[in-house]
């Protein structure tokens, strides 16, 4: 998306920076993101009373507030303005299949793929809505999607048998073709690419944990944990276990071929687990693949 919006809002002979163009606008938010993303310890750890009335965590306060409520602002202007463009443009006239343009196409009559049915969701998202959304998206999906291919290089760079495997098997599918896009076909067949794909966000989940809350009285791990407390699960830990994963620290890509019945549940998890799973795991998870193919498919540096 963010890729998109710099093509849309900068073209080519304007690429440089100046304080009214969108992609100056761009930078900022890039930066208010960076702001926003520091900012979730503070909320996290730093009590209410503390944040609200102590110096300087109050003045720290304010300015965290006041970036988010300035991210909030740009992001509902892009709501605005696309369903705005989305209203212009005519019925018969198709519209990309953007996330955003979704979202706002969702329970319209500009609904590509209408889903019936008669509950309370069968309306269409309000801006406020829908700039959640895209805020998540942005927030859940790009780094971590970038973060897991780096790793994922990085282990196959320190295993050239491994990646003399991947190399083999890109070779088998694409048959020295360096140039045709890559189909839902061979994302398929390219067990071996998927199988290290999982190994390396095994090795190193890109969240390594996620906060969670008991909705009731419940065990786990042998713990009683009451209703309402909040506890971490720990992904890294978890994916580090012995009892779960022979040689743990090892780049073995194998340990997903074959019967996968055999992964304990539950012991891979670099996408959560539960009602608040990633949404967005298939697509992170293609887009992984689809990037180490773009790497191995083009001459090849080692
Ligand atoms: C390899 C890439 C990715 C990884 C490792 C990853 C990992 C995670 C994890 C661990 C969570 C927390 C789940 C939990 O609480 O149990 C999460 C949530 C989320 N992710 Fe991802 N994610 C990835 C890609 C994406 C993409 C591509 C998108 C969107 C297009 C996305 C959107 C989200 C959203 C919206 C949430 C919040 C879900 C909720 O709270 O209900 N993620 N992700």
């Amino acid at each position: 998306m963010m890729a998109t919006q710099y093509n849309r809002l900068v073209p080519k002979y304007l690429r440089t920076l100046n304080s009214k163009s969108g992609l100056y606008q761009f930078e900022e938010f890039l930066d208010r993101l960076r702001l926003w993303l520091k900012s979730i310890h503070f909320f996290y750890f730093v009590p209410r009373f503390v944040r609200h009335y102590i110096p300087p965590m109050n003045f720290l306060y304010k300015k965290y507030i006041r970036n988010m409520t300035w991210i909030d602002n740009y992001l509902i202007g892009f709501v605005k303005e696309r369903r705005k463009e989305i209203e212009n443009t005519p019925k018969e006239e198709a519209l990309s299949s953007d996330i955003l343009t979704l979202l706002i196409c969702a329970n319209t009559d500009r609904e590509k793929y209408p889903i019936k049915s008669n509950d309370e969701f069968s309306r269409p998202m309000t801006d406020e809505e829908i700039r959640y959304c895209i805020f998540e998206v942005i927030g859940g999906g790009i780094d971590t999607t970038s973060h897991s291919t780096s790793f994922l290089i990085y282990y196959l760079c320190k295993s050239p048998e491994k990646k003399a495997k991947v190399y083999a098997e890109i070779d088998n599918i694409f048959k020295g073709d360096k140039t045709r896009p890559v189909t839902y076909d061979d994302i398929e067949k390219l067990v071996y690419v998927e199988a290290a794909a999982k190994e390396s966000s095994r090795l190193m989940p890109i969240v390594p944990s996620v906060f969670k809350r008991a909705i009731n009285d419940v065990m786990i791990g042998g713990l009683n944990w009451k209703s309402g407390q909040e506890f971490f699960v720990h992904q890294h830990y978890i994916h580090h276990n012995k009892s779960h994963w022979p040689n743990p620290k090892e780049f073995i890509p194998e340990r997903f071929l074959g019967d996968t019945n055999k992964i304990e549940k539950n012991s891979f998890i670099p996408f959560g687990g539960g009602i608040r799973q990633c949404p967005g795991r298939h697509l992170g998870m293609i887009a992984n693949e689809c990037h180490e193919l773009k790497l191995y498919i083009r001459p090849r540096k080692d």
